[in-house]
């Protein structure tokens, strides 16, 4: 890519924002600091992001929601406010005292890179600390509060006719392919881990959305322990199917690093690598790209692996070893760039991926002759 043509949101007060969300300490900064201690910072357009406005959030949030979100994100912790749990707001979504600012600053990043998109600034664009995508119209869910996902997708829709989403993230994009579920406009394509009791819960292969944006939601149900190669191969499948059948103009990627081996939420067993040869595939339709974070509960590795797919848009190599730099004890006993896979078994058996395979072969082979029914119309 070339260098100029990426565009690299970041300022340090966006950093000390993202970084004061106390279940993610200091990834934020973690990340910035390791992508500019490789040195990458120079071969990009670094770009400060603006707040998201509540007219910008109520492009997709309801207005009650967010007069509620606003008003018990001043009064901070001691919100117990009966209508709270109906927003969402407390348990998984605590309201820590300026969240709605946090919000509004993600929820601003995002839109500054989808900005820069639209109006052909850049060809690609990063939002590390972006990429909620579990937030509903009127309800927080998911550690998110704003769905900036969503309106970086309607911020490219102003300009673009057909945008795609895959959300790589260990989770099902539930708000994201809730938001888009009935138009043709917005292809939402998840990887994720779907298994009883795991949050979301949704996310099934049989989710192909509603009405005229049937067969536009496309999900790929995985299990615990899937490694790079099986991962890569059934992403390679469904990206070039759903690339050559839904022809999107712009695409946004979700990151979450949850899938890494390490992580957490032990679940998957993935490593940047192949995450990077996912991002190849993508990088190499030239077309508009965001990039988004989202989940990542292994700091360290969340940095690994977002520094490496940002010189790998880039084109640079990274050193193995992790230069000096404030957070350098964090990257221990290796301090080396690599995350190792596990040795968990992966539960993905054979036949199940290729029955998952063919049914969402099923889906895009339906989804072409939508196209072509919709192509025959226009032209009439
Ligand atoms: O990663 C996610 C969703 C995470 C999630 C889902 C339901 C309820 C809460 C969630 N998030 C968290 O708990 C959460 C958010 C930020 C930092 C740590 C968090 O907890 C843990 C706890 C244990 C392991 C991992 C994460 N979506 O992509
Ligand atoms: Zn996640």
């Amino acid at each position: 890519m070339a260098s100029s043509r990426v565009l690299y949101v970041h300022s340090d007060d966006y950093v000390r924002t993202c970084d004061s969300m106390a279940r993610l300490p200091h990834r934020a900064s973690m990340v910035h600091l390791l992508i500019k201690a490789y040195g990458l910072l120079k071969f990009m357009r670094v770009i400060a992001p603006r707040m998201a406005s509540h007219d910008d959030l109520a492009a997709f949030h309801s207005d009650a929601y967010l007069s509620h979100f606003e008003l018990v994100s001043r009064e901070g912790e001691d919100a117990d406010l009966p209508e709270s749990q109906q927003y969402g707001l407390g348990y998984d979504c605590p309201v820590m005292e300026g969240v709605f600012e946090y919000a509004a600053a993600v929820a601003g990043a995002t839109l500054t890179a989808a900005e820069g998109l639209r109006n052909g600034v850049c060809d690609v664009a990063l939002n590390w600390a972006g990429g909620w995508h579990h937030a509903k119209k009127d309800e927080a869910s998911g550690f998110c509060y704003v769905n900036d996902v969503v309106l970086g997708i309607l911020k490219l829709r102003e300009q673009f006719q057909r945008v795609l989403y895959i959300d790589f993230d260990l989770h099902h994009g539930d708000g994201v392919e809730d938001a888009f579920s009935f138009t043709p406009k917005v292809v939402t394509l998840s990887f994720h881990k779907f298994s009883p009791g795991f949050f979301p819960g949704t996310g099934d292969i049989a989710e192909v959305g509603l009405g005229r944006g049937r067969f536009y939601s496309i999900n790929v149900p995985l299990s615990d322990g899937i490694a790079d190669e099986k991962y890569v191969d059934i992403c390679h499948s469904v990206l070039q199917a759903v690339n050559t059948t839904f022809l999107p103009e712009a695409v946004v990627c979700q990151f979450g690093a949850d899938t890494l081996a390490g992580d957490p939420m032990c679940s998957f067993n993935l490593t940047p690598k192949g995450l990077g040869q996912c991002l190849q595939i993508v990088l190499g339709w030239q077309k508009p790209t965001l990039l988004l974070g989202g989940g990542g509960y292994h700091l360290a590795n969340t940095a690994r692996c977002w520094t490496y797919l940002t010189a790998l848009v880039l084109d640079q190599v990274l050193a193995s070893e992790i230069p000096e730099h404030q957070f350098f004890p964090e990257y221990g006993p290796d301090y080396v760039l690599e995350v190792t896979p596990g040795c968990r078994s992966d539960t993905n058996n054979p036949a199940h991926l290729d029955q998952v395979l063919a049914e969402i072969r099923a889906v895009v082979r339906a989804e072409i002759w939508n196209l072509a029914m919709v192509r025959a119309i226009a032209r009439h």
